[in-house]
Protein backbone atom coordinates (compact mmCIF):
# COMPACT_ATOMS: atom_id res chain seq x y z
CA UNK A 1 0.00 0.00 0.00
CA UNK A 2 1.46 3.55 -1.06
CA UNK A 3 -0.80 6.54 0.07
CA UNK A 4 1.13 9.77 -2.01
CA UNK A 5 1.06 12.70 -0.11
CA UNK A 6 -0.36 15.61 -2.80
CA UNK A 7 -1.36 18.86 -1.26
CA UNK A 8 -2.91 20.94 1.42
CA UNK A 9 -4.87 24.25 1.31
CA UNK A 10 -7.28 25.49 3.91
CA UNK A 11 -10.88 24.89 3.95
CA UNK A 12 -13.53 27.42 5.68
CA UNK A 13 -16.44 25.27 7.44
CA UNK A 14 -19.43 27.26 9.44
CA UNK A 15 -17.62 25.87 12.18
CA UNK A 16 -13.74 26.66 11.71
CA UNK A 17 -11.11 27.17 9.29
CA UNK A 18 -9.87 23.08 8.96
CA UNK A 19 -6.63 22.34 6.64
CA UNK A 20 -7.50 19.72 4.06
CA UNK A 21 -4.59 17.16 2.98
CA UNK A 22 -5.16 15.37 0.01
CA UNK A 23 -3.91 11.75 -0.40
CA UNK A 24 -3.77 9.69 -3.13
CA UNK A 25 -4.03 5.54 -2.74
CA UNK A 26 -1.38 4.20 -5.70
CA UNK A 27 -2.38 1.02 -5.97
CA UNK A 28 -6.55 1.90 -6.40
CA UNK A 29 -6.08 5.26 -7.48
CA UNK A 30 -8.46 6.72 -5.12
CA UNK A 31 -8.05 10.05 -3.53
CA UNK A 32 -8.93 10.34 0.39
CA UNK A 33 -8.24 13.62 2.30
CA UNK A 34 -7.91 14.44 5.83
CA UNK A 35 -9.24 17.65 7.60
CA UNK A 36 -6.87 18.82 10.46
CA UNK A 37 -7.35 21.44 12.74
CA UNK A 38 -4.91 22.56 15.64
CA UNK A 39 -1.91 21.20 16.96
CA UNK A 40 -2.36 17.07 16.15
CA UNK A 41 1.30 16.41 15.93
CA UNK A 42 1.88 17.25 19.79
CA UNK A 43 2.15 14.11 20.58
CA UNK A 44 -1.80 14.03 23.06
CA UNK A 45 -4.24 11.48 21.42
CA UNK A 46 -6.17 13.61 18.72
CA UNK A 47 -10.04 13.81 19.01
CA UNK A 48 -10.76 12.09 15.42
CA UNK A 49 -13.78 10.67 13.08
CA UNK A 50 -12.65 8.15 10.33
CA UNK A 51 -16.08 8.54 7.96
CA UNK A 52 -16.71 6.58 5.06
CA UNK A 53 -18.27 8.29 1.81
CA UNK A 54 -21.67 8.54 1.76
CA UNK A 55 -22.31 10.82 -0.75
CA UNK A 56 -26.13 10.74 -0.66
CA UNK A 57 -26.33 11.17 3.21
CA UNK A 58 -22.78 13.71 3.48
CA UNK A 59 -23.74 15.72 -0.25
CA UNK A 60 -27.58 15.16 -0.68
CA UNK A 61 -29.15 15.65 2.16
CA UNK A 62 -30.34 11.97 2.54
CA UNK A 63 -31.82 10.90 5.57
CA UNK A 64 -31.97 7.01 4.64
CA UNK A 65 -28.82 6.77 6.91
CA UNK A 66 -27.40 8.66 9.77
CA UNK A 67 -23.89 9.69 8.23
CA UNK A 68 -24.29 13.44 7.33
CA UNK A 69 -25.33 14.34 10.41
CA UNK A 70 -22.38 12.36 11.91
CA UNK A 71 -20.31 14.16 9.79
CA UNK A 72 -21.39 17.51 10.60
CA UNK A 73 -21.43 16.28 14.73
CA UNK A 74 -18.62 15.39 14.05
CA UNK A 75 -16.78 18.57 12.73
CA UNK A 76 -18.22 20.59 15.31
CA UNK A 77 -17.16 18.90 18.13
CA UNK A 78 -13.59 19.26 17.12
CA UNK A 79 -14.06 22.88 15.96
CA UNK A 80 -15.34 23.11 20.15
CA UNK A 81 -12.14 21.19 21.16
CA UNK A 82 -10.31 23.51 18.59
CA UNK A 83 -8.10 20.43 17.56
CA UNK A 84 -8.98 16.96 15.80
CA UNK A 85 -8.78 15.37 12.29
CA UNK A 86 -11.71 13.89 9.94
CA UNK A 87 -10.32 11.34 7.53
CA UNK A 88 -13.06 10.97 4.94
CA UNK A 89 -12.58 7.62 3.20
CA UNK A 90 -13.69 6.82 -0.62
CA UNK A 91 -15.32 3.51 0.23
CA UNK A 92 -18.79 4.72 -0.84
CA UNK A 93 -21.44 2.17 0.32
CA UNK A 94 -19.63 0.28 2.54
CA UNK A 95 -17.14 -0.35 -0.17
CA UNK A 96 -19.68 -1.42 -2.73
CA UNK A 97 -19.53 1.40 -5.01
CA UNK A 98 -22.35 4.14 -5.00
CA UNK A 99 -24.37 2.56 -7.82
CA UNK A 100 -24.32 -0.95 -5.84
CA UNK A 101 -25.72 1.05 -2.88
CA UNK A 102 -28.93 2.59 -5.13
CA UNK A 103 -28.86 -1.27 -6.08
CA UNK A 104 -29.29 -2.20 -2.45
CA UNK A 105 -31.16 0.93 -1.92
CA UNK A 106 -34.16 -0.14 -4.14
CA UNK A 107 -34.16 -3.98 -2.96
CA UNK A 108 -34.32 -2.08 0.44
CA UNK A 109 -37.21 -0.18 -0.62
CA UNK A 110 -38.42 -3.91 -1.10
CA UNK A 111 -38.17 -4.93 2.35
CA UNK A 112 -34.96 -5.94 2.72
CA UNK A 113 -32.62 -4.78 5.29
CA UNK A 114 -29.49 -3.24 4.73
CA UNK A 115 -27.56 -6.14 5.68
CA UNK A 116 -29.78 -8.98 3.25
CA UNK A 117 -29.80 -6.39 0.66
CA UNK A 118 -25.82 -6.40 0.20
CA UNK A 119 -26.02 -9.83 0.68
CA UNK A 120 -28.85 -10.44 -2.35
CA UNK A 121 -26.07 -8.36 -5.05
CA UNK A 122 -23.11 -10.97 -3.68
CA UNK A 123 -21.64 -8.74 -1.49
CA UNK A 124 -20.53 -9.25 2.39
CA UNK A 125 -22.00 -7.06 4.69
CA UNK A 126 -19.27 -4.67 5.31
CA UNK A 127 -16.45 -4.65 2.52
CA UNK A 128 -14.57 -1.41 3.67
CA UNK A 129 -10.84 -1.25 4.46
CA UNK A 130 -8.77 0.45 6.73
CA UNK A 131 -5.40 0.25 5.99
CA UNK A 132 -4.79 3.49 4.15
CA UNK A 133 -5.78 5.34 8.04
CA UNK A 134 -2.19 4.72 9.73
CA UNK A 135 0.27 5.92 6.97
CA UNK A 136 -2.70 9.04 6.30
CA UNK A 137 -2.37 9.60 9.96
CA UNK A 138 1.61 9.16 10.56
CA UNK A 139 1.75 11.97 7.67
CA UNK A 140 0.04 14.24 9.75
CA UNK A 141 2.15 13.28 13.32
CA UNK A 142 -0.82 12.09 14.64
CA UNK A 143 0.09 8.85 17.21
CA UNK A 144 -3.44 8.09 18.91
CA UNK A 145 -6.93 8.88 18.49
CA UNK A 146 -9.92 9.33 20.37
CA UNK A 147 -12.33 7.77 17.67
CA UNK A 148 -15.93 9.08 17.55
CA UNK A 149 -17.77 5.89 16.20
CA UNK A 150 -20.50 3.96 17.41
CA UNK A 151 -18.98 0.59 15.18
CA UNK A 152 -16.33 -1.52 17.38
CA UNK A 153 -15.74 -3.09 14.25
CA UNK A 154 -14.48 -0.45 13.10
CA UNK A 155 -12.34 0.47 16.54
CA UNK A 156 -10.96 -3.42 16.12
CA UNK A 157 -10.22 -3.06 11.94
CA UNK A 158 -8.20 0.30 13.04
CA UNK A 159 -6.22 -1.40 15.83
CA UNK A 160 -5.33 -4.48 13.58
CA UNK A 161 -3.63 -2.01 11.10
CA UNK A 162 -1.94 -0.42 13.90
CA UNK A 163 -3.74 2.85 14.53
CA UNK A 164 -3.85 3.25 18.21
CA UNK A 165 -7.27 4.07 19.45
CA UNK A 166 -7.16 5.21 23.20
CA UNK A 167 -10.72 5.92 23.61
CA UNK A 168 -14.32 5.52 21.38
CA UNK A 169 -16.41 8.58 22.00
CA UNK A 170 -19.61 7.80 20.79
CA UNK A 171 -21.97 9.82 18.10
CA UNK A 172 -25.47 9.39 18.05
CA UNK A 173 -27.17 11.89 15.93
CA UNK A 174 -29.89 12.39 13.46
CA UNK A 175 -32.36 9.59 14.26
CA UNK A 176 -35.59 10.63 11.53
CA UNK A 177 -38.74 8.30 10.47
CA UNK A 178 -36.57 7.71 7.33
CA UNK A 179 -33.31 5.90 9.30
CA UNK A 180 -35.22 3.86 12.29
CA UNK A 181 -35.19 0.71 10.77
CA UNK A 182 -31.40 1.02 9.23
CA UNK A 183 -30.63 2.35 12.65
CA UNK A 184 -31.98 -0.59 14.31
CA UNK A 185 -30.13 -3.23 11.88
CA UNK A 186 -26.99 -1.80 12.22
CA UNK A 187 -27.12 -2.18 16.07
CA UNK A 188 -28.85 -5.39 15.79
CA UNK A 189 -26.95 -7.19 12.83
CA UNK A 190 -23.61 -4.96 12.44
CA UNK A 191 -22.94 -4.74 16.27
CA UNK A 192 -22.94 -0.88 16.65
CA UNK A 193 -22.54 0.21 20.20
CA UNK A 194 -25.99 2.18 20.16
CA UNK A 195 -29.55 2.61 21.37
CA UNK A 196 -32.23 4.55 19.76
CA UNK A 197 -32.70 5.92 22.81
CA UNK A 198 -29.27 7.74 22.72
CA UNK A 199 -29.54 9.81 19.61
CA UNK A 200 -30.00 13.23 19.17
CA UNK A 201 -33.27 13.51 16.89
CA UNK A 202 -32.22 14.68 13.36
CA UNK A 203 -34.60 18.38 13.71
CA UNK A 204 -32.09 19.38 16.58
CA UNK A 205 -28.89 19.27 13.66
CA UNK A 206 -28.15 22.28 12.25
CA UNK A 207 -29.09 21.36 8.63
CA UNK A 208 -33.09 21.31 8.47
CA UNK A 209 -33.76 18.21 6.64
CA UNK A 210 -38.12 18.01 6.63
CA UNK A 211 -39.38 14.81 6.95
N1 LIG B 1 -24.15 -1.00 1.12
C1 LIG B 1 -24.74 -0.05 1.85
N2 LIG B 1 -23.99 0.95 2.34
C2 LIG B 1 -24.61 1.89 3.08
C3 LIG B 1 -25.99 1.86 3.35
N3 LIG B 1 -26.30 2.95 4.12
C4 LIG B 1 -25.13 3.61 4.31
N4 LIG B 1 -24.12 2.98 3.69
C5 LIG B 1 -22.68 3.28 3.70
O1 LIG B 1 -22.21 2.96 4.98
C6 LIG B 1 -21.03 3.69 5.26
C7 LIG B 1 -21.16 4.23 6.66
O2 LIG B 1 -21.17 3.11 7.50
P1 LIG B 1 -22.07 2.97 8.77
O3 LIG B 1 -22.26 1.48 8.97
O4 LIG B 1 -23.29 3.85 8.64
O5 LIG B 1 -21.25 3.54 9.95
P2 LIG B 1 -19.78 3.23 10.41
O6 LIG B 1 -18.89 4.18 9.67
O7 LIG B 1 -19.44 1.78 10.27
O8 LIG B 1 -19.88 3.50 11.94
P3 LIG B 1 -19.92 4.91 12.67
O9 LIG B 1 -18.48 5.28 12.85
O10 LIG B 1 -20.60 4.67 13.95
O11 LIG B 1 -20.63 5.85 11.75
C8 LIG B 1 -20.92 4.73 4.17
O12 LIG B 1 -19.92 4.28 3.25
C9 LIG B 1 -22.30 4.70 3.50
O13 LIG B 1 -22.22 5.02 2.12
C10 LIG B 1 -26.75 0.79 2.82
O14 LIG B 1 -27.95 0.65 3.04
N5 LIG B 1 -26.09 -0.14 2.08
ZN1 LIG C 1 -25.08 7.26 4.60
Amino acid sequence: MTIRYIAASRLPTPWATFTMHGFEDEATGKDHIALTLGDVDDGAPVLGRVHSECLTGDALFSMRCDCGYQLQEALKRIAAEGRGVLLYLRQEGRGIGLLNKIRAYHLQDQGADTVEANEQLGFDADLRRYDLCLPMLERLGIGALRLMTNNPRKVDALTRVGVEVSERVSLTTGLNPHNEHYLSTKAGKLGHMMALDDFTQASDVDIERKS
